[in-house]
């Protein structure tokens, strides 16, 4: 039977990307909102800082009095979180600490180190800047000023909200997935496999991966290689936006996905692309959640995890989506030919004086875990390419 040709990894990221519309909107506080994806701009209530403050320990002065060898009177004191009400004049300074609104009349703080204390008097060391050492009202941000949606907030930006005195955030909701894995041979880790069967792994190692992306990760109980088992872990999936099956997408005969999933309505998008690992890749709609049926062998499902459904997850949370930037780097060992598909190979990158070189693992077999956990980049050979010599430059996606 004649296949049709296989759909490329960008054209299949395309697809991908057009299954996932942004999710909704929840408030959060601002202690729970590091990494949440701020759905709707912060904009400052007031100016920061409110009013002009003192940078320094020191006197606040008036620039004209305050020369070097002039003494002057002491009239006051000013800490911050205090006021000085009256007007300092001239011949005068109050004594200030960092954080204190600068007293009115004053227009320049004497840092202490520059100045001599006699009881209720100081002499002036050094004549100080006109100006210095005052933080202008308004000089951090002022009343007004935007922190724009559509970002992943970092703790940078959680310290400036805060500034701005917002206690709660509108950030996107977390895309809720559903993990399912499939296969009679599986079991749970920490259960005791029987005598053909093995732990089931890469549920658990995307639910790291989606987790981080800044998705809910949900991992579905283990269905089994049969219609029954397959409907009834799609129904238990219905409230996800996104349904990931594991496993069952080939052409074998226990590979029931596809054929259980049209029975329930599925709207295929594609089946099958041209990148290795990962060939029986599929996506579609099915009960109007978007759903990604990957294949089973571990490192296929964690290599596509990492180069479709980490920007699918960003797609959710409405941000620009795209596929994982590449690097050139100098290979350290050289390459046989590649086929067809575009192939994602396990490797290890060193950063070296003279650049980025990587160095393919020697065995690529899809079902080893312990390379894929060794390998800090993957190699893209395009399809088609001619062998390469070490020395020669390659793309690379760093993991
Ligand atoms: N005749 C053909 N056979 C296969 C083809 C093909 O084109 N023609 N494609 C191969 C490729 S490529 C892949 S990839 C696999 C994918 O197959 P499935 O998606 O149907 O996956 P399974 O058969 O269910 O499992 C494959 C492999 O992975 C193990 N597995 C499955 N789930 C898990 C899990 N959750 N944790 C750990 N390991 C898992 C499973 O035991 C199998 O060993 O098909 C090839 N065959
Ligand atoms: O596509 Mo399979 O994922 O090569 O092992």
């Amino acid at each position: 039977m004649s296949q049709p040709p296989l759909l490329s990894a960008a054209e299949a990221l395309a697809r991908i990307l057009a299954l996932a519309a942004p999710v909704g909107v929840e408030t959060v506080p601002l202690d729970h909102a590091a990494g949440r994806v701020l759905a709707a701009p912060v904009i400052a209530r007031h100016d920061q800082p409110p009013f002009a403050a003192s940078a320094m320990d020191g006197y606040a002065v008036k620039a004209e009095d305050a020369v070097a060898g002039a003494e002057l009177e002491v009239v006051g004191e000013v800490a911050a979180g205090a006021t000085f009400t009256p007007e300092m004049r001239s011949g005068q300074a109050v004594r200030i600490f960092t954080g204190a609104p600068i007293p009115d009349g004053a227009d320049t703080v004497l840092i202490q180190e520059d100045a001599e204390r006699n009881g209720d008097r100081i002499r002036v060391k050094e004549t100080p800047t006109p100006g210095g050492h005052i933080r202008p009202a308004g000089k951090d941000f002022r009343a007004g000023a935007r922190l724009e949606a559509g970002r992943r907030l970092t703790a940078n930006e959680i310290a400036l909200a805060a500034s701005m005195n917002a206690p709660m955030l509108e950030v996107r909701r977390r895309p809720l997935v559903s993990l399912i894995a499939t296969g009679d041979e599986l079991v749970t880790p920490g259960e005791q496999p029987g005598p053909s069967q093995i732990i089931s792994s890469n549920n658990y190692g995307l639910a790291a991966m989606l987790e981080a992306a800044g998705a809910e990760a949900r991992i579905e109980p283990i269905a089994r290689d049969d219609a029954a088992s397959l409907k009834a872990a799609l129904g238990g999936a219905e409230d996800a936006d996104l349904i990931v099956t594991l496993g069952g997408a080939s052409v074998g005969d226990h590979d029931l996905v596809r054929s259980v999933f049209a029975e329930e309505g599925l709207d295929l998008s594609f089946y099958r692309v041209a990148m290795r690992p990962g060939k029986p890749l599929m996506a579609g709609r099915v009960r109007g959640r978007a759903m990604v049926g990957l294949p089973g062998n571990p490192v296929s499902s964690m290599v596509l995890g990492r180069i479709l459904l980490r920007p699918m997850i960003d797609a959710f949370l409405g941000l620009d989506a795209a596929a994982p930037p590449r690097v050139r780097a100098r290979l350290g060992s050289a390459l046989p030919d590649n086929g067809p598909r575009e192939h994602y190979m396990r490797a290890r990158l060193e950063e070296t004086p003279e650049g980025p070189l990587v160095f393919p693992f020697p065995d690529q077999d899809s079902s080893l875990l312990s390379v894929l956990a060794a390998a800090n980049a993957l190699i893209v050979m395009p399809p088609g390419a001619a062998a390469r010599k070490a020395g020669e430059e390659i793309d690379t996606i760093r993991l």
